[in-house]
C-alpha cells in the first residue's frame, strides 16, 4: 500500500529542490505510524524531511530553532546540513551510516570520539535564546494530565519552580539528546542526528542528561570529562563536575515531566514506567 505524503511536502520538494523532484523522488515514512518524517531519495541525493507538529511544540520543539542552530553548527560538520526550512518542513541532508548500537556507544574508541565531538561542540558560541529550564518545565506542566497530580508532586513542582537554576559555568550550543541511536558512524567520523532539542544552554546540563539518560557509570563518566578536556573542553574538571551536580535534580524533574507529557500524548505505558523510579527520587529529596 503507497504511503500518504503530505501534499505540502510534495509541492515543497516540486518548488524548492526541482531538479531532485524531476528526476523522480521516492518518499518513504521513517517514523512509524505518525510519519512526521520522511526520507527522501533521488537518484542523486538522500535527504529527511521533519515536520512542526502541535505535539512536538508542546514538548519545546521547533523547528525553526532546529533550523537556526544547524545552520549555525554547518562547518563543524558534527551535524546535518540544512537544506531547506520552509514551514512545517525542515528538509536536512541524510547522513550515511549505522547507528551506533548501545554495546559500540560505549566502546573506548566511540566515548574518545564522543568527547572530542562534545568539545568541538562546546567551542561553539550560543546561538539565539538560551533555555529557560522553569519556562520549559512550566509548559510542560500545563500538558500533563491533572488526573495524575499528587500533593507531593504540587509540593515538588513548587519548589522547583520557586528556585533559581544554577548559574551557567559555560553557555554554548548543546545537542540534550545523546543516545545510541543519535550517533551515526560516517565515513567522516561520527556525527549526531535528531538536534530538535538542541538549543544554547550550560554545558554542565548536556553531561547531566548524557550521563542519566544513557546509565553513565562513575568511571565513564570521569574517562568521558577527562578526554573532553584533553581535547579542549572545559578544562576544570572539579568545577564541571560541581556543576553536572547541581543540574541533576532539575534534570531528573525535566525527564519526569517530558515522560509524563509523553505518556498523555501517545498512552504508552512504558513512559509511566520510566517516569516511577524518578518521581520516587524527586519525591523523596523533597519530603
Ligand atoms: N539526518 C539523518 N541522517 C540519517 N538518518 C537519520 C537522520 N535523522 C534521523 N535519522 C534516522 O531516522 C530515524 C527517525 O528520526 P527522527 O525523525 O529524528 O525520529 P525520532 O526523533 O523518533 O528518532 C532515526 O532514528 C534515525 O535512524
Ligand atoms: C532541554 C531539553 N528539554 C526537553 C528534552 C526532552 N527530553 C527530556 S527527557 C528525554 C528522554 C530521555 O530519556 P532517555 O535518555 O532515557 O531515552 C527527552 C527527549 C531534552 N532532551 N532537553
Amino acid at each position: 500500500m503507497p504511503f500518504k505524503i503530505n501534499s505540502s511536502l510534495r509541492s515543497l520538494v516540486e518548488k524548492h529542490l526541482p531538479a531532485d523532484y524531476s528526476a523522480g523522488c521516492v518518499f518513504t515514512p521513517v517514523e512509524g505510524l505518525s510519519s512526521e518524517s520522511w526520507r527522501i531519495e533521488s537518484p542523486t541525493h538522500r535527504y529527511l524531511a521533519r515536520l512542526e507538529s502541535a505535539e512536538k511544540q508542546l514538548l519545546g520543539i521547533d523547528r525553526r530553532r532546529e533550523n537556526r542552530l544547524l545552520r549555525h553548527l554547518s562547518s563543524t560538520g558534527i551535524a546535518p546540513q540544512v537544506l531547506r526550512w520552509a514551514y512545517p518542513w525542515l528538509v536536512v541532508s541524510w547522513v550515511d551510516g549505522e547507528t551506533l548500537s548501545q554495546a559500540l556507544f560505549f566502546s573506548a574508541e566511540q566515548q574518545r570520539q564522543l568527547a572530542a565531538l562534545l568539545a568541538r561542540l562546546h567551542g561553539v558560541a550560543p546561538q539565539g535564546e538560551v533555555l529557560d529550564i522553569r519556562r520549559r518545565l512550566g509548559r510542560y506542566w500545563q500538558a500533563i494530565d491533572r488526573r495524575r497530580l499528587t500533593p507531593a508532586w504540587l509540593r515538588v513542582h513548587q519548589r522547583m519552580m520557586k528556585r533559581s537554576p544554577p548559574k551557567a559555568l559555560k553557555t554554548a550550543v548543546t545537542h540534550m539528546d545523546i543516545h545510541p541511536e543519535n550517533g551515526v558512524v560516517s565515513p567522516q567520523g561520527t556525527r549526531l542526528i535528531d538536534w530538535e532539542y538542541a538549543v544554547s544552554a550550560d554545558i554542565a546540563l548536556e553531561f547531566a542528561a548524557l550521563f542519566r539518560g544513557n546509565g553513565y557509570s562513575p568511571s565513564q563518566q570521569s574517562q568521558l570529562l577527562l578526554d573532553y578536556a584533553r581535547c579542549g573542553g572545559y578544562p576544570d574538571l572539579v568545577r564541571l563536575e560541581a556543576q553536572i551536580r547541581l543540574w541533576q535534580p532539575w534534570l531528573d524533574y525535566l525527564m519526569l515531566m517530558w515522560f509524563e507529557v509523553r505518556w498523555q500524548q501517545t498512552a504508552d505505558a512504558r513512559y509511566t514506567l520510566w517516569a516511577q523510579p524518578l518521581r520516587q527520587q524527586l519525591f523523596s529529596e523533597f519530603q
